[in-house]
């Protein structure tokens, strides 16, 4: 099963939380494929820093739970403690896809109930899956990303931790 799955960070060492969640990642898979890291605009919420974001899809044989899981999991070590909604967090990992699966019975709702909405998803969901459709409508992901062009992400140069595995280019 192809799973994607969303990172973001904007409180503490958001760079150095993404690597480990990132090598966490790679330990499962170590094909798994990750986008840049983007620098984003924060969406919604109180006042906040910018984030950093970024989409890994890998593939696996977990089923849904484990999966959730395991991205807690990821949430916890990085001393993710829940207080306002859509405010300030050291890591978010959120589940985008799993494979066509649609759910939506708590935890976890599929695909994302907001990927659709936000640039910070589409944008790196795009450089490593272009082709990517979403379900249920199997809508292209170019067609929701340039619906969403006037939030504002910059993508940053490559992360040195993934020098081989970082963008289409080097997984194509
Ligand atoms: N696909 C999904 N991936 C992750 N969490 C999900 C998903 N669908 C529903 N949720 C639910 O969202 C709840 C809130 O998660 P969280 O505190 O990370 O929200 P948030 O990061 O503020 O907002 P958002 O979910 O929009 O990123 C979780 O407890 C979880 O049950
Ligand atoms: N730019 C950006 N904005 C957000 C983000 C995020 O990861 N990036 N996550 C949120 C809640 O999940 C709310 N707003």
């Amino acid at each position: 099963m192809k799973v994607t799955v969303g990172l973001g960070s904007n409180l503490g060492d958001s760079h150095g939380l993404l690597k480990r969640a990132a090598e966490a990642v790679l330990a499962q898979d170590p094909t798994a494929r990750f986008s840049s890291l983007y620098r984003t605009a924060p969406q919604g919420g109180p006042p906040q820093p910018d984030y950093l974001n970024a989409v890994v899809q890998w593939e696996t044989d977990w089923d849904l739970p484990t999966l959730w899981a395991f991205c807690r999991g990821l949430e916890a070590e990085a001393g993710r403690v829940r207080t306002v909604r859509f405010g300030p967090r050291t890591l978010d990992v959120d589940i985008l896809c799993y494979g066509r699966h649609l759910t939506e019975k708590p935890p976890v709702i599929l695909p994302h109930p907001r990927m659709k909405d936000r640039r910070f998803v589409l944008e790196p969901l795009t450089e490593i899956d272009p082709e990517c459709r979403v379900p249920p409508d199997d809508t292209p992901v170019l067609t929701l990303l340039r619906r969403v062009l006037n939030q504002e992400v910059q993508r940053l140069p490559p992360w040195e931790v993934f020098p081989r595995n970082t963008g289409r280019s080097s997984n194509s």
